[in-house]
This record gives structure tokens, C-alpha cells and sequence, in this order.
């Protein structure tokens, strides 16, 4: 099923602040898209618009043709969308199932509510819930910690469970945010190796915001820049390294 990602002239302003503005990116169907830009630069704020936590100012953000303006972040998810945050966002006394579980929220039933309004699964769907949760953590080699407290796990392990607590939605478009902030060299080819695996196989696509430059050039099929809130370029990798303001706003002599 196609699903384009549309973001037509966004802003967001934090009182006097433009933290982004009149941003736009594409992201076809399979896509995978690098975010990139200097610490400030308006990176997880257009994140966080895609995913309805903060307001837009002005502008339209579209799944195919629906706007997803007024919908606020829950029903979003309705949409094909999930994300990842910077800093790791599980239960740390909780087993990796259960907080792979809590993902699973927006695909239920939202009906079932009972006569005292209180959420209630049926037998069935916390039986087909369970499924799909392991199954995503086998697909991630993640099965034989499925009832490990996440807080004995490694940090490459735990930002795992937070892409496979994403993943059991079963988006069509995966928003990640620094996933390999903290992880070694060697965690860091386990991770690229897991999201060519996740999106080459499967056409999922993919808006990654990263500063491990290494990893964006190798993956993505393209790159936006932000700087200051606005994009100032849109390329090819290879069209991005060689780009004199991109280099002079945040490169550098960084090799890529
Ligand atoms: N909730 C908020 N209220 C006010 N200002 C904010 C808020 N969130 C972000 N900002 C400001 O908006 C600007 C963009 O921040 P943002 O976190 O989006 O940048 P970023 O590109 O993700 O940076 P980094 O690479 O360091 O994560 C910064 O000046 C930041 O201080």
C-alpha cells in the first residue's frame, strides 16, 4: 500500500523562537531519508511535528493526500507511523515483552471499554498480541530476552527493544531519532545491518535523524540538511558531501 510522507512549508515557533521553518520533504514509499544538521538545528522539533507532540505553526504535514494537522499524536500511529526517541524510553523494571506489549496499544481495539471505563483486551486479542510482540523480537534477535528485565540489558540491547517496541504497530514509515547515539563502532554495524534488514526486505520506510554521519551516508538514499530550522539542502550522499554550504554549516572536514 503506498504511503508518502508530505511535508509542505512546516514551521514551528516556540514563542519567539522559529525552531523549524517553512521546512518540506518527501519521503516516497520504501524510502529511507537522513535528517542531519547541527545540534539546535530543528531536527527532533520536525520530528516531533511529524509525530503530532508539538503544534505546527503554519504549513501541512500528509500521509498521501490525508493531512494529519489536526490529529493529535495517538491516532497518528493510525496512520502507519512510529518512532524511536533520543534518550531510551522503556521500563527499566519491566520485561523486554512487556514494554514490547506496550506498543502494541494502538493497534487494538479501542471499543473495548467496559461499563466502570476500564480498558479491557479480550482473551483473543491479548493472545494475538503476544504473537506478534515475539515474533518481532525474533525477527530483531531479540528472542531469548524476551523475559529479561530491560534494566540488565546493554544499552545496544535496550535501544533494540525500543526499534522492535516501534516496529510491532506495524508501521509503514519508522522515525528514528539518533538511534546509534551511545553505541560503539561494532553496535553500530549491528544497527545498520538490522535497518537494511528492516527496510530492504520489507519496503518500510525510514526518516532517521543521526550526527554519526558514517551511518547516514551508507544508508540513506537521501539526505536533508537543516540548519536554524530551515533545509538548506536536499541530495544524493554523494551530493550532500560535496555541498560547499552544507560543509560549511556542518561538516566541516568531517570525512563521510
Ligand atoms: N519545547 C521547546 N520549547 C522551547 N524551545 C524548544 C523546545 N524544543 C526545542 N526547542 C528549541 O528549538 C530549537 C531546535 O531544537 P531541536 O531539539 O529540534 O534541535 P535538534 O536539531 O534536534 O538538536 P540536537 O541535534 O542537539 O538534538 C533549539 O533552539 C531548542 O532549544
Amino acid at each position: 500500500m503506498a504511503q508518502r510522507l508530505s511535508i509542505e512549508g512546516v514551521s514551528v515557533d516556540f514563542g519567539g523562537l522559529k525552531a523549524v521553518h517553512d521546512a518540506s520533504l518527501e519521503i516516497a514509499p520504501g524510502e529511507i531519508v537522513g535528517l542531519i544538521g547541527p545540534n539546535g538545528a530543528g531536527k527532533t522539533t520536525l520530528f516531533n511535528a511529524i509525530s503530532g507532540l508539538v503544534p505546527v505553526s503554519s504549513g501541512q504535514i500528509l500521509i498521501d493526500d490525508v493531512s494529519l494537522s489536526d490529529r493529535p499524536a495517538h491516532e497518528r500511529s493510525k496512520f502507519g507511523i512510529a518512532r524511536t526517541f533520543q534518550a531510551v524510553q522503556l521500563i527499566q523494571d519491566s520485561s523486554v515483552i512487556e514494554n514490547i506489549m506496550i506498543g502494541m496499544h494502538s493497534r487494538l481495539d479501542h471499543g473495548l471499554f467496559d461499563l466502570f471505563g476500564q480498558f479491557r483486551t479480550s482473551r483473543s486479542q491479548d493472545y494475538v498480541a503476544q504473537k506478534r510482540a515475539y515474533e518481532v523480537l525474533e525477527r530483531l534477535s531479540l528472542g531469548d530476552l524476551a523475559l529479561t528485565r530491560v534494566s540488565s540489558l546493554d544499552f545496544g540491547q535496550q535501544r533494540r527493544v525500543e526499534i522492535a517496541r516501534a516496529l510491532v504497530s506495524e508501521p509503514r514509515l519508522l522515525l528514528l531519532d539518533e538511534p546509534a547515539a551511545g553505541l560503539g563502532p561494532d553496535e553500530v554495524e549491528d544497527l545498520e545491518a538490522l535497518l537494511v534488514l528492516l527496510t530492504r526486505k520489507s519496503g518500510l520506510s525510514m526518516l532517521i535523524v543521526e550526527h554519526v554521519l558514517s551511518l547516514v551516508f551508507k544508508l540513506c538514499d537521501r539526505i536533508v540538511v537543516l540548519d536554524n530550522g530551515s533545509v538548506i539542502a536536499t541530495g544524493l550522499p554523494a551530493e550532500i558531501a560535496d555541498n560547499a554550504e552544507v560543509r560549511r554549516a556542518y561538516l566541516g572536514d568531517v570525512a563521510c
